[in-house]
């Protein structure tokens, strides 16, 4: 009798099983089956026996499943029978060609397969045993028994024993084309089932769990199962049905299978509760729901299964172009390989250098964006931080001006001396020079590390050469770099360009440090003004406090006198208020009504032109005013003498306290005479004005230096370098010797693809 094609779809399924376990030795492509799930001794083998009609499963005590044994049953017609006349046989995977007509054979092979890979204590091992079982007798069906939940290891079970087992069976159940027979005996509550615990975990709409109701018969007597088996007590989509197998005791008086199962057949025909529903019960309905149900589950899943083998063969495809083009292998090509090598490897360097690289991280900066960033961040940053009078003291300073002059002073801006004091400055400019070479050179080698590929790790010899060479081509071009770079800072160092058009010069120099020190003098008048306001509230405070009474002012009242009010020279003692309000002590009106204050303003103003005048006279030929030669005398010198004047009435206690206020007020400053303090000054201004136009250019220079001299030399030189280094004729053999774990991985890869290539052709004949 000719069979449909949707008949087919189990035995479908099974060459697809067989395809995919002879060759990639897992299921990858989730095909359809029914996995067998339930807590130990809860009926599972005898449900599959029952099923098969054949005694073939170990029994004995504990665990007995220890491996998932997929076990296809395939109904052949009894015509299509074994050559010796047995219409009945089994087939192992693992024993191909071999035909097991005798079950007991069947069972003692699970048990020495079992054994063999799970070991003789009773542990369990996820490696399947696949079984075919050819019967007239049985319906089309792939199952897989797994061994039941335990809960207590016993005997020298490992102590994770039931964590390995619920892992084991999660791992089957939870691929959705798995359909669930979940098996539960009724003797025990619903509630504590471990099977239909696990398979709600992963099928929560219970939309492909079968429940199955083992031990009907053990029930206590005047309780039945009949609102589990209508589908009123747990809700499954496909429901519950109930079967009797063979108890312990038919096992050892041997009660042949066909015979329990005839005696199932009577007991749901006779039992008052189930005899409504007979017809709904029992192995052999099991056996065709199940087959029902798998067949229009597969064709259900058929379209996804086809779809998800294209995803596979795309991504296999993938995989495998990854280790490398299948158009060149053979001898004859393998200068072609290495030229291919060679070539994609200097692109690569290329591309990650110019940022046209296809895998750009956008983590982290990489390739030729590290290359500026070490141009503008680093190398512009340690340029930016020199200070271009670094370790320049006065008197290193003052010395160098007085070797520059010989015996005599100097008429003008000491040229010699800016000469001799500049040069070693712009030596500061190298060593961050340098540092942005290495940095460069460093960041080159780690991209030339970074231009492998999967295709190329197959070669890993033929990899590690590349990186060699183009390791040594950048060492090579470091020292070149370097020399350059050093030129530069020689070669600023080599003529003082005092034309330069953006160098301050003499006259800007001197104008500079003109405002500068006046900027300077007023801000240290400033601080002296306060200074003294300060000392003059505590020294007429501490009065106060030793002469125990409040001091009256001149104006009779018992209020702060009005610092205006003061006589200029009064030995009287005032209180002065230290608020911000107060008028410094020189705006203090004196006896002959001129304002100090004002007086201050009116010489400011033409205290800048005075300065410059008496400095541009000084430089330029006017004699030397032995007054202008005196050693500067701190401003707050004028101020103290005016406190003295104020506290030389006071007691001799006081006195000695305000004395001691005044030491610590004394600072110790270089005693510079005005000239020298001028020349220093213009000296140091001249020196950074020069430094930073050294620094500008510098900063300028090496990037480009760098960039010719290294990068774009290395960019240019890869691929000859390469090919002059590595195409011969006597390296090819030794640089295309293949990783083995590779070579592997690549075998595994092409054959799965040639198995994903046949599992599509054989469903596409279906559908
Ligand atoms: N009376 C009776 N006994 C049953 C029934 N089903 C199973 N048994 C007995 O229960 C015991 C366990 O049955 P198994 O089929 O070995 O249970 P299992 O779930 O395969 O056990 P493991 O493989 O160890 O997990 C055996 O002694 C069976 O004879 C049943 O419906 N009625």
């Amino acid at each position: 009798m000719a069979s449909s094609p949707l008949e087919n779809l189990i035995p479908l399924v099974n060459k697809l099983q067989d395809l995919v376990f002879n060759t990639i030795g897992s299921d990858t492509i989730d095909l359809p089956q029914v996995v067998v799930v339930g807590s130990q001794s809860s009926g599972k083998s005898s449900v599959l026996e029952n099923l098969v009609g054949r005694d073939f499963l170990p029994r004995g005590s504990g665990i007995v499943t220890r491996r998932p044994l997929v076990l296809q049953l395939i109904n052949v017609s009894p015509a299509d029978v074994y050559p010796h006349g047995d219409s009945e046989w089994g087939e192992f995977l693992h024993l191909p060609g071999q035909r097991f007509s005798d079950f007991s054979l069947i069972r003692g092979e699970i048990e020495n397969e079992t054994a063999r890979i799970a070991g003789m204590n009773k542990g369990i091992n996820r490696l399947p045993i696949n079984l075919k079982i050819y019967s007239p007798h049985v319906l089309n069906l792939t199952l897989v028994d797994l061994p039941g939940l335990t809960k207590i290891p016993i005997g020298d079970q490992p102590t994770d024993i039931e964590r390995q087992i619920r892992m084991l069976i999660s791992e089957y159940i939870a691929k959705p084309n798995s359909i669930i027979l979940a098996v539960s005996p009724a003797n025990v509550d619903l509630v504590n089932s471990e099977g239909l615990k696990l398979a709600r975990q992963v099928d929560t709409s219970g939309k492909r769990t079968i429940g199955v109701l083992t031990k009907l018969d053990l029930m206590d007597h005047g309780t039945n199962a009949l609102e589990i088996l209508s589908g009123r007590v747990y809700p499954l989509k496909l429901g519950f049905i109930g079967v009797v197998n063979r108890s312990q005791y038919d096992i050892q008086e041997n009660k042949s299978l066909s015979e329990a199962l005839r005696a199932e057949e009577e007991f749901f025909q006779c039992h008052p509760a189930y005899r409504n529903i007979a017809h709904r019960c029992g192995t052999q309905y099991l056996a065709k729901s199940l087959n029902q149900t798998l067949m229009s589950h597969i064709r259900e899943k058929l379209p996804d299964i086809k779809a998800r083998l294209n995803a596979l063969i795309g991504q296999t495809q993938q995989e495998l172009n990854g280790y490398g083009t299948s158009q060149f292998s053979g001898k004859q090509h393998r200068g072609s390989l290495i030229l291919h090598f060679l070539t994609k490897f200097a692109n690569s360097f290329i591309a990650s250098i110019d940022g046209t690289s296809s895998d750009i991280s956008t983590k982290e900066l990489c390739g030729g964006a590290r290359v500026y960033y070490i141009f503008n961040s680093i190398f512009g940053r340690e340029l930016e931080n020199i200070d271009p009078t670094h370790n320049l003291a006065v008197s290193d300073i003052r010395t160098a001006i007085r070797n520059s002059t010989g015996p005599r002073a100097s008429l003008f801006v000491p040229e010699l001396a800016f000469d001799l004091l500049v040069k070693p400055q712009i030596r500061l400019l190298e060593a961050p020079a340098q540092r942005c070479v290495e940095l460069v050179y460093e960041e080159l080698t780690k991209i030339c590390h970074s231009c492998t590929s999967t295709e190329l790790e197959r070669y890993p010899r033929l990899q590690a050469k590349l990186i060699e060479v183009v390791s040594d081509l950048l060492r090579e071009r470091l020292t070149p770099t370097q020399t350059y770079v050093e030129s530069l800072i020689s070669i600023q160092g080599a003529y003082i360009n005092t034309n330069h058009p953006m160098f301050l010069g003499g006259a800007g120099a001197v104008n500079s440090i003109v405002n500068s020190k006046h900027d300077r003098e007023k801000k240290h008048k400033d601080l002296e003004r306060k200074k003294d306001r300060k000392r003059v509230y505590n020294i007429i405070t501490r009065q106060e406090l030793i002469f125990g009474k409040q001091i009256t002012g001149t104006n009779g009242r018992n209020t702060p006198v009005d610092p205006h009010e003061i006589p200029n020279g009064t030995s009287s003692p005032v209180l002065v208020s230290a608020s911000d309000e107060m008028p410094p002590p020189h705006e203090i009106p004196r006896a002959n009504g001129v304002n100090h204050s004002q007086s201050h303003r009116e010489s400011s103003a033409s205290a800048t032109a005075s300065a410059r005048d008496s400095f541009l006279n000084y430089f330029f030929g006017q004699k030397e005013d032995p007054s202008n030669s005196r050693v500067v005398e701190p401003s707050f010198s004028h101020s103290m003498r005016r406190i003295d004047a104020v506290s030389s009435a006071r007691p001799p206690q006081l006195s000695s306290l305000a004395s001691k206020l005044e030491e610590n007020a004394v600072v110790d400053e270089p005693q510079l005479t005005e000239r020298e303090q001028m020349e220093t000054d213009l000296i140091r201004s001249l020196i950074t004005s020069y430094f930073n136009i050294v620094r500008e250019t510098i900063s300028d220079l090496v990037p480009k230096a760098v960039m010719h001299f290294l990068v774009n030399h290395s960019k240019d030189s890869v691929q000859n370098r390469l090919v002059t280094d590595l195409y011969r004729e006597s390296l090819l053999d030794d640089l295309l010797f293949e990783d083995e774990g590779l070579a592997l991985e690549r075998e595994k890869c092409e054959k799965m693809l040639e198995v994903y290539k046949e599992a599509a052709r054989i469903i596409s004949e279906i559908l």
